[in-house]
């Protein structure tokens, strides 16, 4: 590189020094800027995260900021990339391509609406919101409404000539369609490989002996170019248009206008651009795409302002690197580069043995991430990823963090592959699949196998199903698998209503991790944490112990529908719990029904029928409920409960928001015994809508539509006395 030399000259010009040590740092972090630029740009294989990158080049920035003599034109902070030697010709652009300034916070975004309100003071404009698309940018020529080029951006003058490849996309015209098509049009879009098909890809790259690309937007770069076409048409790509280049023939105002014309010629434009007159709107359009980034249909990194008026634009102009009239806005990255440490099974409810890695832990999206989802063996082949590979990990908002692919490119020899173990890890015995076809394990020692134990304790005393507070986790754990005593209280779940302060209070265990079931580790010793968590000091109950045990006795008296919940069963979740206690209102009643009648009942069906009728098959499956009834656990819906008024009968009625008098799951048993039926989304038909605290959008669909809505108060009017009284103290929009 030639920034040394630079560097020099810009000493003699200038006069002032720029220390050495400065001067080397800025060398090391533009060759680094460089060599990463070449993986991302001509490899399709960058070995760092698009955030790691986006912090070396702002190192450089500061240091350019901090010795100006050092920001040379031949500096990475002033170009669009490198101009490398690739294995595609070279093309020019008609009109230069461009990168984007970034803000990665209010306040820059801030400084650059201000600088823009300076620049056009005593002018109107507005701002176009965008997308900003994560793929890689492409630059199409059309020629009286013919394609005759597209080329990738390159170094912003040139690019490499891509029309062969380009033209495999069925996105892309290849002919204008419509009126007034010009002499002379260049689009700019984004092409983007959909998440949903990337792991169906690289299985196909491992299977075929290839590397697998580390995340969506290397595969459409790597898909794209390639020297034969005919690759290229295999992949799903599509694209996006978000820009003109030259054009001859036409004039256009404001470029959102020109999306339109566009869009009329047959081009793929998105539907989701907007624009806003000020700040506030764009704020507005971030915070809007921040929480509904995975509701569109290709992943974004952020959001583009642009100013609309297109001779605006002009009067602005750009820098040898970016426009001043755009600003892309950058969310909180979803994707970080970590190890892989190791691939571990985990054993659930249902015997199922799942693979999940164990990664070096990173933060993603505001949390930290030790493991990640694989779901099975053959996802595990499917992804391409090694133990001790360096690989690309998501986490996309409140979805389990998952595994893209590997960064092949930084493997030493040393990475092996999972094997997927014979035997369960917690009890040893052989797996299998459960019926032949499965790809799924399962360990078949359901009774005793401690961690399928725990996960149904677990469930039991959950949400879903007997909604016992102080039993959590930890504690599912320390019943069924305690270091201490030998014997844990819970043999199985039929224990559960007969379980004694004096059992409690010797047991220690390890903390699990809920999405593992690994003991988490003391910070101090990193040693894995043992807890005394039902005694005090002094060996004493604790009052979380007693409280607990109070409720757990409490909750023998839960609706027939959340013990059958409870129990279990395959396929029968809180649903078709609720089917069942409806139409045969007593356990045991079920329990005799044959399998015609069961799969004839409304909300079962034949799959359930039979995992009913296998699960009573059971012997110890038997002895539960016996246990239970023994315990006084309700085993029949209660007479009246079902049978008694109804007085909210033929009313829908959606709750939204978080209440202080009821849970989620209790608001909606409270009217459902009322009759009323519970749905999640506001439509003209709903009769009320119950906010609690921080509801969601469904408060403001209801004020849209006119449907009364309840607080707190109203919704305790409702169920005491009724629709009319309710309506009474409802708001409606009106007020
Ligand atoms: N991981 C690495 O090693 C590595 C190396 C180089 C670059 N990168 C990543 O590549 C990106 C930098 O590339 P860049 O210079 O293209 O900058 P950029 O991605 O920040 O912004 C410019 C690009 O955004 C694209 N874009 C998407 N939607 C758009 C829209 N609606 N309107 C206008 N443009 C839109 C265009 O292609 C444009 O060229 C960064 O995310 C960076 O982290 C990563
Ligand atoms: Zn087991």
């Amino acid at each position: 590189m030639a920034g040394e030399e630079q560097a020099v000259q810009a000493v003699a010009e200038t006069g002032s020094a720029v220390p050495p040590e400065a001067r080397e740092r800025h060398q090391r972090l533009a060759e680094e800027v460089e060599e990463h630029r070449f993986r991302y740009y001509v490899k399709d294989a960058p070995v760092v995260s698009d955030a790691e990158f986006d912090r070396l080049l702002r190192s450089l920035e500061a240091l350019e900021e901090e010795h100006p003599e050092l920001r040379t034109p031949e500096s990475p902070t002033q170009k669009v990339s490198g101009a490398y030697e690739t294995e595609f010709t070279e093309v020019e652009h008609r009109e230069r391509m461009l990168s984007l300034d970034n803000a990665f916070d209010d306040e820059e975004l801030e400084s650059w609406g201000d600088r823009i309100a300076r620049e056009l003071d005593g002018t109107d404009y507005h701002f176009l919101c965008e997308l900003k698309i994560d793929g890689l940018a492409v630059n199409l020529t059309y020629e009286h409404g013919r394609l005759t080029r597209a080329a990738t951006r390159g170094d912003g003058r040139t690019g490499e000539d891509i029309t062969p490849n380009v033209r495999t996309i069925a996105d892309i015209p290849e002919r204008l369609s419509g009126e007034n098509i010009p002499e002379l049009v260049e689009i700019r879009g984004e092409v983007f490989f959909p998440m949903e098909r990337f792991t169906e890809l690289n299985a196909r790259l491992v299977e075929a002996g290839k590397p697998p690309f580390a995340n969506p937007r290397n595969a459409a770069a790597g898909s794209l170019r390639q020297k034969d076409p005919k690759i290229t048409a295999t992949r799903p790509l599509h694209m996006v248009v978000h820009g003109i280049g030259a054009r001859e023939g036409f004039t256009i105002d404001r470029l959102s206008q020109a999306y339109d014309l566009l869009s009329a010629w047959g081009l793929p434009t998105t539907p989701h651009a907007r624009v806003v007159d000020s700040l506030a709107g764009v704020r507005e359009f971030i915070a809007y795409y921040g929480e509904n980034r995975h509701s569109v249909e290709h992943e974004i990194d952020g959001v583009v302002v642009k100013v609309d008026e297109v001779p605006l634009q002009g009067r602005l102009g750009s820098t040898s690197r970016a426009p001043r009239w755009a600003i892309a806005w950058k969310y909180a990255p979803e994707e970080v580069n970590t190890k892989l440490v190791d691939i571990r099974v985990g054993v659930g409810r249902t015997g199922r043995v799942t693979p999940y890695a164990v990664v070096e832990p990173v933060t993603v999206a505001g949390s930290e991430v030790e493991f990640a989802t694989l779901h099975n063996q053959e996802v595990v082949k499917a992804k391409g990823v090694l133990i001790g590979d360096t690989v690309v990990l998501r986490k996309a908002g409140d979805v389990i963090p998952e595994i893209l692919g590997p960064v092949t490119d930084l493997r030493d020899g040393s990475e092996r592959e999972f094997v997927m173990p014979a035997e369960c890890p917690d009890c040893g015995t052989p797996l299998r699949p459960m019926k032949e076809g499965d790809i799924d394990l399962r360990c078949p020692n359901a009774r005793t196998c401690p961690a399928q134990l725990r996960e149904r304790v677990f469930y039991l005393a959950g949400r879903k199903a007997l909604d016992i507070e102080n039993f959590g986790y930890v504690v599912a754990t320390a019943l069924t698998q305690p270091l201490e005593p030998a014997e844990p209280p819970l043999r199985d779940e039929g224990d559960l209503f007969d379980l004694t302060v004096e059992q409690l209070l010797p047991i220690k265990s390890h903390v699990l991790d809920p999405d593992t079931g690994l003991p988490k580790s003391d910070p101090k010793t990193g040693e894995p944490k043992v807890v005394t968590f039902f005694a005090n000091q002094k060996g004493e109950p604790k009052k979380n112990t007693l409280a607990m045990l109070e409720n757990i006795a409490a909750a023998k008296e839960r609706p027939l529908a959340r013990i059958i919940t409870g129990l279990s069963i395959r396929h029968v979740g809180p649903v078709a719990a609720e089917a069942l206690a409806r139409e045969f209102r007593s356990l045991d009643r079920i329990a005799e029904a044959d399998e015609e009648e069961l799969a004839a009942t409304e909300g079962v069906g034949p799959t359930i029928a039979a995992s009913l009728k296998q699960w009573f098959a059971e012997d110890w499956h038997r002895e539960i409920v016996e246990k239970w009834r023994a315990a006084g656990v309700r085993m029949a819906e209660e007479s009246g409960r079902d049978e008694g008024p109804r007085p909210l009968e033929g009313l829908t009625v959606v709750v939204t928001g978080t209440l202080s008098s009821h849970t989620r799951d209790g608001a909606k048993e409270a009217l459902q015994i009322r009759g009323a039926k519970v749905t999640g989304s506001v439509s003209k038909k709903t009769a009320f809508v119950v906010v609690g605290d921080n509801p969601g959008s469904k408060h403001d669909k209801a004020v849209q539509l006119k449907v009364p809505v309840l607080d707190e108060e109203g919704f305790a009017v409702l169920l005491e006395h009724g629709p009319d009284a309710a309506r009474e103290v409802a708001q409606t929009s009106a007020e």
